[in-house]
């Protein structure tokens, strides 16, 4: 039989379904990759924020990557909220195990504004996950929390991904420019070469999972054995593709979508 691509995502629910663990595997389902999840924090949140959390233990995340790890193969995976220290540490263990690529989401806080891990993990995140990543996808405020530095321009974002590689040891940095204006620019660096990878703004505010979604299409391409720039340029299309069929559900932002909807939608 020909291979199957598995891809597992590590992160926090949301039960509205737009981002989180329900983004990552609705993204990998569409892509068609086998989908598996382990869940570190049960949120109850929607398009408007977040309204309440429960964190899993330690003990249990564990549990659940070894049910996964033990019996399935792992392809690619990623990570998403990873809320405290305990998580981090855990992880820190537990993913040099997995042997497959490894896309670190750096959750920090939602379009909402809503703190998304300890303001006191931001650091271990930096120096103790960032090493063990393939590639890691900051938004411009999470790369500045990461960078120190302020992101205004692509340079600024260039050096932010420079930095995220050279100093802080990830094997690559996408640094996404879905916050600043104008054309939708991020930027890769592989460790070698600088890309932009660029797509037209779509005038639209249903946003929510934007970054859940890439990053679990970038990881969705890694599982098929992609290479890292083919993954990242061909993530940046789905989400483009997803932004444009973005669904004006809920009374905040709405969430992206994965199929051209028949009715409705931002940019129908
Ligand atoms: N209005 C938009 N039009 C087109 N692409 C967008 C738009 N907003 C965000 N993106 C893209 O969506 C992806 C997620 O970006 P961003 O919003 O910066 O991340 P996050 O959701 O983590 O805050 C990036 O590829 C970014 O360029
Ligand atoms: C459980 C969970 N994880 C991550 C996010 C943040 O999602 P993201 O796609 O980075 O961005 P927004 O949804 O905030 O636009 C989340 N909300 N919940």
């Amino acid at each position: 039989m020909k291979r199957v691509p598995c891809a597992l995502t590590i992160a926090g629910t949301d039960p509205t379904g737009g981002a989180g663990i329900q983004a990552d595997l609705k993204t990998f389902q569409e892509l068609q990759v086998y989908g598996m999840s382990v869940i570190t924090s049960v949120l109850a949140q929607n398009t408007t924020g977040v309204q309440d959390v429960v964190h899993h233990s330690t003990a249990f995340i564990g549990r659940q990557l070894d049910s996964v790890t033990e019996d399935i193969p792992v392809h690619a995976f990623k990570t998403g909220m990873i809320a405290s220290l305990d998580m981090m540490e855990l992880l820190t263990r537990k993913i040099p195990e997995i042997k497959a690529p490894y896309v670190l989401d750096p959750v920090m806080i939602a379009t909402s504004g809503d703190a998304l891990i300890d303001p006191d993990a931001r650091a271990f995140l930096r120096d103790r996950l960032l090493p063990l990543a393939s590639i890691v996808t900051p938004n411009i405020p999470e790369a500045e929390s990461l960078t120190g530095g302020t992101i205004t321009t692509t340079a600024d974002m260039e050096e932010a991904a420079v930095a995220l590689v050279n100093l802080y040891g990830a094997g690559a940095a996408l640094v996404k420019g879905g916050h600043l204006r104008g054309e939708a620019v991020d930027i890769l660096y592989d460790g070698e070469k600088l890309y932009a990878l660029s797509a037209d703004r779509i005038e639209t505010t249903n946003t929510h999972g934007t970054g859940c979604t890439l990053s679990a299409a970038i990881t969705a391409y890694l599982a098929q054995g992609l290479p890292l720039y083919e993954a990242a340029r061909k993530a940046k299309d789905y989400i483009t593709a997803a932004i444009r069929h973005s669904l004006p559900l809920g009374k905040g932002n709405g969430p992206t979508n994965h199929w051209a909807p028949r009715i409705g939608g931002s940019q129908a």
